[in-house]
């Protein structure tokens, strides 16, 4: 057997799982939460099975060693698993990197190197890197948020500012969550029901326009054009686009300016816009299941910040809608996207004149496939698919992992 260790370092946890990537099977997954402060909490489950360790976890490094160890308690042991190479996942890879990449110490400088475009990732994920290569002799393997957006056309990926100034500072947008809109958006285009409508119209793959709503704690939006990326919501940095459970997405600019003359630091816009907005600032919470309990409460800035989270999502849909030239499917992933069916009816509630609608039966439904929500045929030939399609980030890692040491 040959498996593949994914690891997903974020700012304040660790996420992980062993993958079987040709059959496409978790062998153990977890996540250490809270790194860094007085009370860190690692969990790792094996078939359903879960061990759980409260206590204070106090860098990557230990919470690396302490899955390490969970992996030798309670199985499966790493050596007997196979274990071919560690996959990671690094949030931005510049414009140096648009295909994954066997790690070097190279790769290191140069993740190290974009810390100041991705200050909330990718020192935790140089970090990780960094102590996976010293307790695992395997060849690891970087994969890139940003590298299915690398080909964004040049009027998506360009900011309106003083050309020579965006071009010293490498500004322009790269796009994250690529490996998830680029898994989910091909899963979309092999899914029966897609396929059929494509066939029953008599067009080609390469005409299929998908709108993919990555919806967990960062959020982002994709158009996608027969398989490829033309549009993006997250721009220079993962703050920019949707609203998100702690961040604000878009905002004017002169907000920036306007806080900084009024006497905060950058460093405290940064943090406001990055950790304390989006849902947790309008509504008190950053977690969806949270929100809906205060909403159903009777709580008003709750349902202020869903509303305002719902408009921002339906912005874009119809924005997205003109940038292809129409839509065959939209399509939801990730935590909010995959689970929460209110969210899914609120953002296609008033896009009935893109054709875009769902079945509340389908919708409420709850199952791990690949599904579609909207009506089907023959009650609407030719109106766009509504779909729920999970992503699958750590396969998609473990994946590409394999090709790229199959290609040395
Ligand atoms: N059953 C559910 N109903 C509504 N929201 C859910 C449900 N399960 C998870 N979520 C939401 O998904 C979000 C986390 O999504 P996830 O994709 O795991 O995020 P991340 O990978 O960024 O940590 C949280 O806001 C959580 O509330
Ligand atoms: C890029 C990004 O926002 O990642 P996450 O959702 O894991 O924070
Ligand atoms: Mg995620």
């Amino acid at each position: 057997m040959s498996t593949v260790l994914v690891l997903n370092s974020g700012s304040s946890s660790l996420k992980y799982q062993l993958v079987d990537p040709a059959p496409g099977d978790a062998l153990a997954a977890g996540i250490v939460e809270r790194i860094g402060e007085a009370s860190g909490r690692a969990s790792h489950e094996v078939r359903g099975a879960r061990t759980v360790r409260e206590g204070a976890v106090a860098d990557h490094g230990a919470a690396l060693r302490l899955v390490l160890e969970l992996f030798e308690e309670t199985g499966p042991s790493l050596g007997e698993a196979g274990v071919v190479a560690v996959g990671h996942r690094v949030v931005h890879g510049g414009t140096s990197f648009s295909a994954p990449v066997v790690v070097d110490d190279d790769v290191v400088a140069a993740v190290r190197d974009l810390i100041p475009l991705a200050p909330l990732h990718n020192p935790a994920n140089v970090t990780g890197i960094e102590v996976a290569r010293e307790l695992l002799d395997v060849p690891h393997v970087a994969v890139f948020d940003t590298a299915f957006f690398a080909d964004l056309p040049a009027p998506a990926a360009t900011y309106a500012i003083d050309r020579g100034t965006a071009a010293e500072h490498g500004i322009r947008r790269y796009g994250f969550h690529g490996t998830s809109h680029e898994y989910v958006s091909r899963a979309v285009a092999e899914h029966p029901a897609v396929t059929a409508k494509l066939a029953a119209e008599g067009r080609g793959p390469e005409t299929l326009r998908q709108v993919v709503l990555h919806l967990g704690n960062g959020a982002s939006a994709s158009a996608v054009l027969g398989g490829r990326a033309v549009e993006t919501s997250m721009g220079l940095t993962p703050l920019e686009g949707l609203v998100m459970g702690t961040r604000s997405g878009d905002v004017d600019a002169g907000i920036v300016f306007h806080l900084i003359r009024s006497g905060l630091s950058p460093d405290e816009v940064d943090t406001l816009l990055n950790k304390r907005s989006g849902l947790l600032g309008l509504g008190g919470v950053n977690d969806m299941r949270e929100l809906t309990r205060l909403i159903e409460s009777g709580d008003d800035d709750a349902r202020l910040a869903l509303d305002v989270y719902l408009h921002r999502l339906r912005k874009y849909v119809g924005a997205y809608a003109a940038v292809l030239g129409g839509i065959d499917v939209l399509a939801f992933t990730a935590g909010v996207g995959e689970n929460a069916a209110h969210v899914r009816a609120g953002v296609v509630e008033g896009l009935g004149f893109l054709g875009l609608g769902v079945v509340p039966d389908l919708n409420a439904a709850r199952a791990r496939e690949s599904r579609v929500i909207s009506p089907t045929e023959p009650e609407a030939p030719a109106r766009p698919l509504v779909m729920v399609v999970p992503t699958n980030e750590e396969l998609a890692i473990a994946r590409q992992s394999l090709a790229v040491l199959a290609a040395r």
